[in-house]
């Protein structure tokens, strides 16, 4: 019988179980498959850590948030490589992998596609930034929670007539801060993509204001104001040593207060929009990815991920979905400031 291994790798986000649930469903009632889940991405196949995932572990997963498999940002070629991978699935007799992941994870899939081994994709970002696929799942679901604690703070900051600034997560693109900062009425959108004066963005909270309203800011975590050469970072590196981002959104506040005069609050929505419950739209999203990675697999397009095409889902190689990110273009921002100020 064909063994097939899950895992999770990178950031978790909302669908990641609803990924997990439609493959393995595909895969038992399509092509009578195992599935076993490898625990903490690469980790739990270099460490040959492994749970079995008939048919019922995966009953009723599709709504839950998080991963029941777990999470880590371990890369496999650094820690054993290859041979170790190979050597791990023989053990298990594991024919072949589903990574589920960002696309540090989907960079490892290929090199290990190219090495011989068995391995589709699964691209996952909560920042929906992968070029080769047109949305990601997870991102409707942050873009939900984003908007519904930008609606709290705004009915808090319109009692008392303050400036309210939300930061929301987008460490290369700014579709969140897009999308929720459109669906919140937000007075100025500040995102990653493009540089803005602290005098501009004063312009329009004082321009919201003058009108009688609360201004509302929605800013990317890695926005970089004007005469900054990179984003805020004052927490270090993270796993894999990449600058932790989050905090703009208080430097803001003390500069635009300084500025306009008018009291300002900065709310960091931080892990919020990456937990609780994937909306519907995700969780169908995720499980036809689900499905598709399974078929992938049994028509041995290994070193292939499965991607969003319109309304459709195909398969595209690992090429296609690395070195370049789906960013928010200029045309899309300018649009979305007519709402501003
Ligand atoms: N080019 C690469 N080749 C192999 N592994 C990588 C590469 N880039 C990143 N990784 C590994 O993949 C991990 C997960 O990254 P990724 O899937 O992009 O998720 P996230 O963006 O949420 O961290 C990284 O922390 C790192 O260990
Ligand atoms: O705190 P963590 O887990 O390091 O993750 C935070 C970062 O991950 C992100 O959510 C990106 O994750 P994705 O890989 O899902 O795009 C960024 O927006 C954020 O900077
Ligand atoms: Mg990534």
């Amino acid at each position: 019988m064909t063994r097939l291994g899950l895992l999770t790798s990178g950031g978790d986000c909302p669908g990641l179980n609803a990924v997990i649930r439609g493959a393995v469903l595909s895969g038992v009632v399509s092509y009578g498959y195992d599935f076993v889940g490898f625990r903490d991405g690469w980790k739990g196949v270099l460490e040959g850590d492994v749970v079995p995932l008939p048919r019922h572990a995966v009953r009723g997963i599709a709504r839950f948030g998080g991963t029941i498999l777990g999470t880590s940002r371990t890369n496999p070629l650094t820690s054993g490589g290859a041979e170790a991978v190979r050597e791990s699935l023989r053990r298990l007799a594991v024919d072949g992998l589903v990574a589920i992941g960002g696309e540090g994870t989907l960079a490892a899939a290929q090199e290990l596609a190219k090495r011989g081994i068995n391995v589709v994709g699964v691209p996952k970002t909560i920042d929906n930034d992968l070029d080769a696929t047109d949305v990601t799942f997870g991102f409707d679901t942050a873009v939900q929670t984003a908007t519904e604690a930008i609606d709290r703070l705004r009915t808090t900051g319109e009692s008392h007539h303050r400036c309210m600034i939300a930061e929301v997560m987008g460490r290369n693109a700014g579709w969140i801060a897009l999308h929720a900062g459109m669906a919140s009425g937000a007075h100025a959108i500040l995102i990653p993509e493009l540089t803005v004066s602290l005098r501009q963005v004063a312009a329009w909270v004082e321009s919201a204001h003058s009108r009688g309203r609360a201004p509302l800011v929605v800013v990317s975590e890695a926005f970089v104001l004007e005469g900054q050469d990179s984003p805020f970072s004052p927490r270090g590196l993270d796993t894999f040593g990449r600058p932790r981002l989050g905090g703009i959104s208080v430097l803001l506040e003390h500069q635009l207060q300084e500025l306009t005069g008018i009291e300002t609050r900065a709310t960091i929505l931080g892990h919020i929009q990456r937990g609780g419950a994937p909306t519907a739209f995700d969780r169908v999203l995720a499980t036809r990815l689900g499905f598709a990675a399974v078929d992938s697999a049994a028509n041995g397009r290994w070193g292939t991920m499965v991607s969003l095409r319109g309304t459709t889902i195909v398969n595209v190689g690992f090429d296609a979905a690395l070195g370049r990110l789906k960013t928010v273009p200029e045309d899309r921002y300018q649009e979305a400031a007519i709402l501003f100020g």
